[in-house]
């Protein structure tokens, strides 16, 4: 029997939610860009591989303003020197015009290559509430030939947690000690509240052992290890998208929202630095965020 066709409301109701989740979708990944969660050159990627997903219906004018230190006069500028009409949209890009925004984003935007001579010492960071705790105690799991460094804070424990498992939890003073003795390889006040550090020993004893040892740690954190170790393999754990890391760090609720919004600002410059990392993993899914860190170990 032939289907009976739509009345025109029903019609026009369906293609107004399809036009309202394409334009959310659209302004999720313009929030992508803005938060450096995804880089210009991954968004402009996405549009040339599907000309018909969010990423390829984005304007050529929302696109640059999303791109941190571009403004309005700036796009025009940029777009008049490219030859790109402002109507564009990122899939409907000629090959000519594709290439021009491709150069000027690599002259402008240049993506981080790994450096040689890597050694065995893995940091892991990346904003609150990525998943770095989670994929860390997935690689504990599942890679028992990495070590996972232990690390002391002046933090309360978490329901669950265990000293000398998750961390050591210390008070002030006794911070205050590892740092006078020089226990600690590094340490920083993370999020301005509490102190948090990794002991020297275990690690040095494990490398000297010829293991990898892999530790999860913030920003100033892994900077230090950086100056301290030039030869370590920085990674940075990214989420898939801004929504989802907000998701995220709301969903394991251990932290108020005063709590979370000072995390979540912090976690905007952590993704500002992301390019003094030699590595980006992304974590869609923790086994495979895992499995792609530990095989940056050999
Ligand atoms: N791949 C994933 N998919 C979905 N949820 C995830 C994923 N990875 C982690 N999570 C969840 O996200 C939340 C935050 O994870 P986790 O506590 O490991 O983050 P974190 O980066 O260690 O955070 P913080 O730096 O604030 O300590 C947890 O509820 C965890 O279960
Ligand atoms: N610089 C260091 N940062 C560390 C260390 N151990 C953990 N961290 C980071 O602290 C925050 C918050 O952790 P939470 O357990 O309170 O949620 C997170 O970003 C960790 O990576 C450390 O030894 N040094």
């Amino acid at each position: 029997m032939a289907e009976r066709p739509h009345p025109p409301e029903v019609d026009r109701a369906a293609a107004s939610r399809r036009a309202v989740a394409a334009r959310r979708a659209r302004a999720a990944l313009k929030k992508d860009v803005a938060t450096r969660v995804i880089s210009p050159q991954e968004l402009l990627r996405r549009a040339l591989a599907d000309p018909d997903s969010a990423a390829g219906a984005m304007r050529v004018t929302d696109f640059l303003t999303a791109i941190p230190a571009i403004g309005e006069n700036k796009r025009d500028r940029i777009l008049q020197d490219l030859d790109i009409s402002p109507v564009k949209k990122l899939g409907g890009l000629g090959s000519r015009q594709r290439l021009a925004l491709q150069s000027f984003l690599d002259a402008r935007l240049p993506e981080p290559q790994p450096r040689a001579g890597r050694s065995r010492l893995l940091v892991l960071a990346g904003p609150t509430a990525v998943g770095k705790g989670t994929v860390a105690a997935h690689i504990r799991a599942h890679h028992p030939e990495i070590m996972l460094s232990v690390s002391a804070t002046t933090r309360a424990p978490r329901p669950g947690e265990v000293d000398g498992q998750h961390y050591y939890f210390v008070d002030d003073a006794e911070f205050d000690r590892l740092i006078a003795d020089g226990e600690l390889l590094e340490w920083a006040t993370v999020h301005n509240k509490h102190r948090y550090g990794t002991p020297r020993g275990p690690i040095e004893a494990a490398l000297a052992e010829g293991r990898t040892v892999l530790l999860e740690i913030d920003l100033q954190g892994a900077r230090q290890v950086r100056a301290a170790a030039p030869d370590a393999t920085l990674v940075f754990l990214l989420p898939p998208s801004w929504d989802e890391l907000v998701d995220r760090l709301v969903g394991r609720g251990t932290e108020d929202a005063e709590e979370r919004a000072r995390r979540l600002r912090t976690a905007r410059v952590e993704l500002a630095s992301q390019n003094e990392f030699d590595f980006r993993v992304v974590n869609d899914t923790v086994e495979q965020a895992a499995d792609e860190i530990a095989a940056l170990a050999h």
